[in-house]
């Protein structure tokens, strides 16, 4: 189906709004008025520059308070409307969206509305316009889409329909019944379809809709259940994003209709129109790669956690340290001063490594290139919005490029015991590209998101959500840090499992590592809230071992010291916990802080 996007979606001028939305390859746009009034070009530009990118005009808006007024106010109102017809024939846009009215001074009178609304698409058809009427959710009288889709029905007007709007339907109640009327609408009727998502939220609806609209699939809407009922209708229109974010309006426009436009192609494919190559959901993390300036501090904390150099790759200065299947690559390319040591790649472990990098690329994943020396295996990646490297590999298996083909054994052996795995990767996310991440991960990785939570760092509060398979095979948590200038709130880390974190620890310290030290006044208050076996809070008292349980089980870690950005943690599942200690949080934050400017790092 046609897409599109409001302009008020993005940043910028309209010029350079109109320029994103034609890269990122939306067919066309809604223009708001407010851009085209600040815009320096004349509206006959406007069209010009939309045809050079190739984008059709399919709406113009918002007009407002025009129906059930007193006629002494309709008819300035009509005389507004023919300035706004003009224009728009000006602009080469056919269909203008027509709010339910706030006035005060609007009657709660259906049939005025449907008779003055009548009178306005008779002016509207001499222009060779369309009304398309949507019900605001903070409509002085008509607030819900089936009473405005009642004064349109009653109205009879072939130049008067509805516009839907997913966040005004959905923000009054999604329930199944709530969206049946929609079924009821010809699909003829339905002129425009606005879509966008929120988080669940509970506030004024007005505010709600002007500052925390989302791309589909970034809030807590069914906007894919709604899409569907709408298409049943028999809706042919272009399918349109209107979100109005204050992020967004601080962000780089490219990136969000980017961004954007991948949220609709995910929605299209949930709603079962043409889609992307089928997902092929990662089934392991192959490896972790750390980018360094120096490889010494990172393998020292590295052989302290029982990591041995099992092999170095033929043709770059790249290390592959192993522990069971816990791999880390040690990358000591170009790396920028600036971060220091950090985690600039991720392999998945692919069960489709090709088909996986033709999704990403659907999905408008930037294609990274191969980087291959002669002889070197074919590795697919991709760049995600922070910028983290994701390959999608097949580790030994045959018939596929094994990406260790590239690297030649040293001879090390590494350990085996106390089930080494990469348990979780955290990755800090620019603070304006959070929802963008979690969607990304969604619609190209095929990762489910679990709830975002909110966690207090001394210094700013930080978000923090995990996307994850079902099994917990792949378990990567996204933060967005506090200032951006806060190295703590920055940093990121590479979670090791294990199945006795206490003797893990141990054997960390005796091998000269050094764990984060936990305040006394968190196991004063461990001991209040929990009852422990004679001895034991005195050993994670001593180790700086952290403790939370929930109702599958209990869940055990510590911190080693951070290197550049980088740190690693020891996690002990049992139970079936899934979480990631998310309530011990603050004090490991606190902790890192205050370990600061003597940790080297
Ligand atoms: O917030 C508003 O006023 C507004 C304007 C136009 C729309 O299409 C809309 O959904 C909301
Ligand atoms: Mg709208």
């Amino acid at each position: 189906m046609r897409t599109s996007i409001a302009t008020v979606s993005l940043s910028g001028s309209l010029t350079e709004k109109l320029t994103a939305a034609s890269r990122a390859g939306f067919d066309g746009v809604e223009i708001f008025e407010n851009d085209l009034l600040a815009s320096p070009l004349t509206p006959e530009e406007v069209r010009a520059r939309c045809a050079d990118l190739g984008l059709t005009v399919y709406l113009y808006q918002p007009l407002r308070d025009v129906e059930a007024l007193p006629e002494a106010e309709f008819v300035p109102a009509l005389r507004r409307a023919r300035h706004k017809f003009e224009l728009m024939g000006r602009l080469g846009a056919d269909t203008v969206l027509v709010c339910s009215s706030v006035s005060p001074h609007a009657l709660d009178d259906d049939a005025l509305a449907a008779d003055q609304l009548s009178r306005l698409a008779d002016l509207a058809r001499g222009h060779g316009i369309r009304v398309a009427y949507e019900a605001l959710a903070w409509g002085r009288h008509i607030s819900t889409y089936d009473h405005a889709w009642r004064v349109v029905e009653s109205a009879g007007h072939p130049a008067l329909g509805v516009c839907l709007d997913s966040f005004h339907i959905l923000s009054r109640g999604g329930t199944p019944e709530d969206l049946e009327g929609i079924s009821a609408i010809p699909g003829e009727k339905i002129f425009f379809l606005q879509l966008a998502d929120a988080p669940l939220l509970a506030m004024d609806v007005l505010q709600w809709s002007r500052h925390y609209r989302c791309f589909p699939g970034q809030g807590g809407f069914d906007v894919a259940g709604l899409l569907r009922r709408v298409l049943a209708a028999g809706y042919t229109g272009p399918l349109s994003l209107e979100v109005f974010n204050d992020v967004f309006r601080q962000s780089e426009a490219g990136p969000t209709a980017v961004d954007a436009r991948r949220s609709l192609l995910t929605l299209q494919e949930e709603a079962g129109l043409p889609a992307p190559p089928a997902p092929a959901p990662p089934t392991g993390i192959a490896f972790a790669e750390l980018l360094t300036p120096d490889a010494a501090p990172v393998s020292a904390v590295l052989g302290a956690l029982g990591f041995a150099r099992t092999a170095r790759h033929r043709g770059k200065p790249v290390d592959l340290w192993e522990r069971g299947t816990a791999r880390i690559l040690v990358n000591t390319g170009p790396a920028e001063r600036r971060d220091g040591t950090r985690l600039a790649a991720v392999g998945l472990e692919s069960p489709d490594p090709a088909g996986a990098a033709r999704r990403a690329e659907a999905l408008l994943a930037p294609v990274l290139p191969r980087r291959r020396a002669p002889g070197d295996a074919p590795l697919e990646a991709v760049a995600a919005p922070d910028g983290t490297e994701v390959f999608f590999c097949a580790t030994g298996r045959p018939g596929l490029p094994d990406w260790r083909a590239d690297f030649e054994d040293t001879g090390e052996e590494a350990e085996t015991g106390g089930a080494p795995r990469i348990d979780h990767l955290s990755l800090t996310q620019p603070w304006h590209q959070f929802d963008e991440a979690a969607l990304f991960h969604r619609g190209v990785l095929g990762l489910s998101p679990q709830e975002s939570v909110d966690v207090a760092d001394p210094y700013g509060l930080l978000r923090s959500r995990a996307v994850t398979t079902d099994d917990g095979a792949v378990r990567i948590v996204l933060t967005v840090g506090a200032a951006p200038t806060d190295d703590t709130a920055h940093a990121q880390h590479i979670a090791l499992a294990t199945d006795d974190v206490v003797a893990a620890a141990r054997a960390h310290r005796a091998a000269g590592g050094t764990l984060l030290a936990i305040p006394a006044n968190y196991y004063d208050d461990l001991a209040a809230r929990y009852e422990f076996p004679e001895g034991e809070l005195e050993t994670y008292r001593e180790l700086g071992i952290l403790y939370d349980r929930d109702a599958q089980g209990e869940f055990r870690h510590c911190y080693t010291h951070t290197v550049g950005r980088v740190f690693f943690e020891l996690v002990q599942r049992d139970g079936g916990h899934r979480g990631y200690g998310a309530a011990n949080a603050p004090v490991r934050l606190a902790a890192q802080h205050a370990a600061r400017g003597f940790t080297g790092g």
